[in-house]
């Protein structure tokens, strides 16, 4: 089981660092533009960081039984995260495949899109939330098998930095059939490299 997670961000603290930040930087946070930035930056984050207060089992709620006992694959679903090394986006598409179990309990389509933001919209590292996302659905699915394949450019990595821009970071998680069957993962990997 997960820890329990916190409901909502500390919009007063969050505006009372980005003051800080701001004259850290050596700007005036009470000049006209800056005035209102603290608060926006708590609501902004309060977005971004929402995931900290979601579980998978709040978006996959929804679990019908078909008879379909094959693939479902939702692919060029857009992720926005936030590297938890600058506190800067990376962005790019996460392509989330499931295989049901033999009662054929399958989720709605959008609850997968869901379930990646649940985990993108926190501090992350694109492995960890590769990881989770393939978990989260074998513990609440409790499919045959999971694959998921993340595609993302990392901000970190181009605006600042080493600056290489157009650098992709993939990373792809497999759990049960899709670990197991090869020929199962090449017809995976074959409908997403499309
Ligand atoms: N593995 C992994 N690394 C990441 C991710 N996001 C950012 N990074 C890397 O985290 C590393 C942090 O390296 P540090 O040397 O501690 O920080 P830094 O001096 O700012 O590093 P540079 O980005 O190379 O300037 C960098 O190499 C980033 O590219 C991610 O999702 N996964
Ligand atoms: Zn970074």
């Amino acid at each position: 089981m997960e820890p329990p997670l916190p409901l909502q961000v500390d919009h007063a603290r969050i505006e009372r660092a980005v003051r800080e930040i701001l004259i850290a930087i050596g700007e005036d946070p009470d000049r006209d533009g800056l005035l209102e930035t603290p608060a926006r930056v708590a609501r902004a984050y309060a977005e971004q960081f929402a995931g900290l207060g979601q579980t998978p089992e709040d978006v996959l709620t929804k679990v019908f039984d078909v008879d379909h006992d094959e693939m479902i694959l939702v692919r060029d679903i857009e992720v926005y995260s936030t590297c938890e090394h600058h506190l800067v986006p990376f962005h790019g598409v996460a392509h989330v495949g499931y295989i049901p179990n033999d009662k054929g309990q399958v989720t709605g389509l959008s609850k997968l899109a869901r379930l990646v933001d649940v985990y993108a919209r926190r501090p992350q590292v694109q492995e960890r939330m590769t990881s989770q996302v393939a978990d989260a659905l074998m513990r609440v699915l409790e499919p045959r098998g999971v694959i998921v394949v993340i595609e993302c450019e990392h901000l970190c990595m181009t605006m600042r930095g080493v600056r290489k821009p157009g650098a992709k970071t993939t990373t792809s998680a497999v759990r049960g059939s899709f670990r197991d069957s090869e020929k199962t993962r090449a017809e995976a990997m074959a409908l997403i490299l499309r």
